[in-house]
């Protein structure tokens, strides 16, 4: 079958830049390849034939994705896997009463971390989600210890398997699932400023007056307080937004604004919801699309950049390898600063994260060691007597 198109966008040519130096650019046109019809995201799509995609967590977020890649085939079987087995065996149940209509030829089933290692696609949404009021970071804690239990029983894990985390905080889950996987580094990726790029899309369609799928723009670095917005690579068709806005418009207050807006969007939604799952399910579901598909599509996601020692976002072209390879972006001096006061801030939280874990391995170790070193004769002879006392 003819796969699908990236997003039904009707423009396959995207543009990037080489930076000559530190502050000066050279534009450069790309096309990246796409030969297929367009067809859009919504519309239905064989699925591809013996191709499995994993979900790990069948919560909220675990259960759109799961629903969304039902309503739009495209792999042959889902596999559930949760520890609440009552939630999860509802859940398939209720999943799979989608499908009897016969307009998907997606099946859902339950499995075990270790079937889901065998997946083609692993998507961890496993995990703590904030309350209202509380942030993304909050959840490191529990969300890390989660991801290396998750580790453990699913190996030993398919080498050709991508795994896509979006369980929260992404980018330091995405950090530390490269590590713990064992996978290469283009495998392991997050969804990252993905749903903060298509809810800066949207705000700004309304401000245009456009269809949200006619503007280019980007949210990059953490999915989380740090991100920020590449103004001064936004267009709309082919037009820079400075050009197509007028200055009047495009004020310093209209940018605090937007950026507070696409910033907030998630604690303003699960305030009243308690979560957060369409955006992310159909998000998430167009992920696996364009890596099962390998359809190259260029998506501001998470992946682990050498250079930052980090895992951020940052525009990646897309296929059947996870990160095909990073698109070079142009980023203003603000922007730069902005990334790299991103970065810093990551990899604090992920030395503060390895530290604290190294601490918790030692004592675990240590208890350990006390309960299986046998006890030296004069101790045993001290524990007889105090028997005996
Ligand atoms: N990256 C993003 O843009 C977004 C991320 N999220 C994050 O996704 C995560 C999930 O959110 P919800 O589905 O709303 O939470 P939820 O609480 O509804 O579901 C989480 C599920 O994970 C399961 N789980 C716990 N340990 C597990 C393990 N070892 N293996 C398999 N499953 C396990 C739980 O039993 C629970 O059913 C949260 O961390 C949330 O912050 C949510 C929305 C957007
Ligand atoms: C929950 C979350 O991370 C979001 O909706 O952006």
């Amino acid at each position: 079958m003819t796969p699908p198109a990236c997003d039904g966008q009707s423009q396959p040519l995207t543009t990037f830049f080489s930076q000559t130096s530190s502050n000066s650019q050279t534009l450069t046109t790309g096309y990246i390849s796409n030969t297929a019809k367009s067809t859009s995201d919504t519309e239905m799509h064989e699925p591809k034939s013996k191709s499995s995609i994993a979900i790990l967590g069948c919560g909220d977020v675990g259960s759109t994705l799961a629903y969304t890649l039902i309503l739009n085939p495209i792999c042959n079987e889902v596999i559930l896997v949760d520890p609440k087995t009552a939630l999860l065996e509802a859940q398939v149940r209720d999943l799979n009463d989608a499908t009897y209509r016969g307009n998907t030829g997606t099946k859902v089933r339950a499995g075990t971390h270790k079937d889901a290692g065998q997946a083609d696609i692993v998507v961890i949404t496993a995990g703590a989600k904030q309350k209202p009021g509380e942030s993304r970071l909050s959840l490191l804690s529990r969300n890390l210890h989660i991801l290396r239990s998750i580790f453990s029983s699913m190996q030993p894990i398919n080498p050709d398997t991508i795994l896509l985390l979006v369980a929260n905080p992404v980018d330091i889950l995405t950090y530390f699932a490269r590590k713990l996987s064992g996978l290469p580094e283009s495998q392991v990726l997050g969804t990252g400023t993905s749903l903060d790029s298509a809810r800066l899309r949207g705000v700004l369609a309304q401000k245009c007056e456009v269809a949200p799928n006619s503007i280019d723009a980007y949210v990059l670095g953490e999915h989380g307080d740090s991100q920020f917005i590449a103004w001064s690579s936004i267009h709309i068709g082919t037009t820079p937004l400075t050009l197509a806005l007028p200055p009047t418009i495009l004020t310093p207050q209209f940018r605090h604004e937007i950026a507070a807006h696409t910033r907030g969007a998630a604690a303003a939604i699960i305030a009243s919801k308690g979560c957060t799952a369409y955006g992310i399910g159909n998000i998430a579901a167009s992920i696996c699309k364009y890596i099962l598909y390998d359809i190259r599509c260029v998506r501001p996601i998470s992946f682990y950049q050498p250079e930052l020692g980090c895992s951020l976002s940052m525009p990646a072209v897309l296929g059947r390898k996870g990160v095909v390879r990073a698109m070079p972006v142009n980023l203003d001096e603000k922007e730069q600063e902005e990334l790299k006061a991103c970065a810093e801030n990551l990899r604090g939280i992920i030395e503060g994260a390895e530290s604290e874990w190294a601490a918790k391995e030692k004592l675990e170790e240590a208890l350990r060691r006390d309960t299986l070193v046998p006890l030296e004769e004069g101790e045993k002879g001290e524990e007889k007597g105090e028997e005996k006392a």
